[in-house]
């Protein structure tokens, strides 16, 4: 189906985000339909994107919460999820996070360090609690996929080197208030090359083994994120291939009787619903090439300028001949760029822009920098009840 924008868009102030809740219920249904016959958990992690029309619709289809900060953690128990349901990850985490999760006894705290596992056993010790967490290990699989979004290399900041790992054990013998209840790791993010998931598996297999041979048995494996999505075929690919995805756990990851096996992702659950619209501001011709000219700017969406990442771009206002433009943003950056030599119909001042798959590491990367203003977010699609049509 291609792509059409609402009848009142033109009406409306630009840039805005716009939202199609009906195919995120279609791409949170898939991945419930895979993951659940083979009796994997989805957790949505919100740092793709926090906004409360999208957590809504991901909790009425039963995910769970990956977390990544306290005020992430504050948003999935603000928007109804259940504290079994939420996890909480990250290489930093402050003190007054961890107290917060505490107190709402989360799931599952994702451990990076040793350093950490101290703090967080002191502080559940001055909260009279135990805390569950599993080890997030740094399995040292390239996830083939951009250097700045790849995670589980020993260069890496992530998780706990393999070769630390003896002593983190020996640490986490000598802290009471935790309770070890699995490993996790995550490799890295818009993963498109599924076989690393393989290697990650016979990765986390050999771990499990060696922590078992320890006398650690594991209730719970997490495999974290990443599957990919098609930036290219938004239209054609709007929903990711799930069932490839868990069919390589299933195929891969060594389960013992009764073990749960949690995924973390975000970007394949939200990144087709969301697109920026927004409108030409200046046709500029230079000497080298035609700018495009638009009012949203990496501002809005920052992903090619900090990534050089792909995002389809498309003239809903034209169908004139097509001509090759360098597709920019108002921001006083070269780097604001949405796009060089883009094919287009004949743009002029006006006409509307779309930037296609821009639901994940969109609007939460926003910033105000040049003192912008955030841009709205407008839902399409059937909104549930008690949800507010822009947040
Ligand atoms: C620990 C962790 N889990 C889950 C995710 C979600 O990843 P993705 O959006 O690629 O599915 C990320 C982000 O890369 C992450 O760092
Ligand atoms: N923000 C990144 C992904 C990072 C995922 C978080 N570990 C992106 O836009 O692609």
């Amino acid at each position: 189906m291609s792509f059409s924008l609402p009848a009142d868009a033109a009406a409306r102030p630009t840039p805005f985000y716009l939202y199609d809740l009906a195919l995120l219920d279609r791409t949170l249904a898939a991945a419930q339909q895979a993951a659940r016959p083979r009796a994997m958990h989805v957790h949505y992690a919100l740092k793709a994107n926090a906004n409360a029309p999208i957590l809504d619709r991901v909790r009425q289809h039963d995910l769970g919460a990956d977390c990544v900060s306290g005020a992430e953690v504050q948003r999935a128990l603000d928007t109804g999820f259940a504290p079994q349901d939420i996890v909480f990850a990250g290489v930093g985490k402050s003190d007054a996070e961890i107290n917060r999760a505490l107190a709402a006894d989360i799931w599952c705290f994702n451990a990076e360090s040793g350093e950490e596992l101290v703090v967080l056993n002191e502080l559940a010790a001055a909260q009279n609690r135990r805390a569950r967490v599993a080890l997030r290990i740094n399995p040292n699989v390239d996830a083939h996929t951009h250097h700045y979004i790849t995670t589980g290399l020993d260069a890496n900041k992530f998780g706990i080197g393999l070769s630390d790992l003896a002593e983190v054990l020996d640490l986490l013998a000598t802290l009471p208030q935790l309770e070890l209840v699995g490993i996790h790791a995550h490799i890295g993010s818009q993963i498109t090359n599924l076989s690393v998931f393989a290697v990650l598996s016979r990765k986390l297999n050999e771990v499990q083994t060696w922590l078992e041979d320890r006398g650690h048995t594991l209730p719970h494996l997490n495999v974290g994120g990443g599957l990919g999505i098609d930036y290219h075929n938004p239209d054609t690919q709007a929903v990711p291939d799930f069932e490839a995805y868990f069919r390589m756990f299933d195929q891969h990851l060594e389960r013992r009787p009764g073990q749960q096996v949690h995924v973390e992702l975000g970007r394949s659950l939200v990144a087709q619903c969301g697109t920026v619209v927004s409108r030409v501001l200046y046709v500029k011709r230079s000497q080298q090439t035609n700018f495009a000219i638009l009012d949203a700017g990496m501002t809005e969406l920052i992903r090619p300028a900090l990534y050089g990442s792909y995002h389809l771009i498309q003239n809903m206002s034209s169908t004139g001949s097509r001509q090759l433009y360098d597709v920019v943003g108002p921001i006083c950056e070269s780097s604001d760029t949405f796009g060089r030599e883009v094919t287009m119909p004949e743009t002029r001042r006006g006409d509307l822009i779309v930037i296609r798959s821009a639901g994940a590491y969109g609007e939460v990367m926003a910033s105000n920098y040049n003192l912008r203003e955030k841009a709205e977010a407008v839902y399409i699609g059937e909104v549930l009840s008690g949800v507010k049509q822009k947040v």
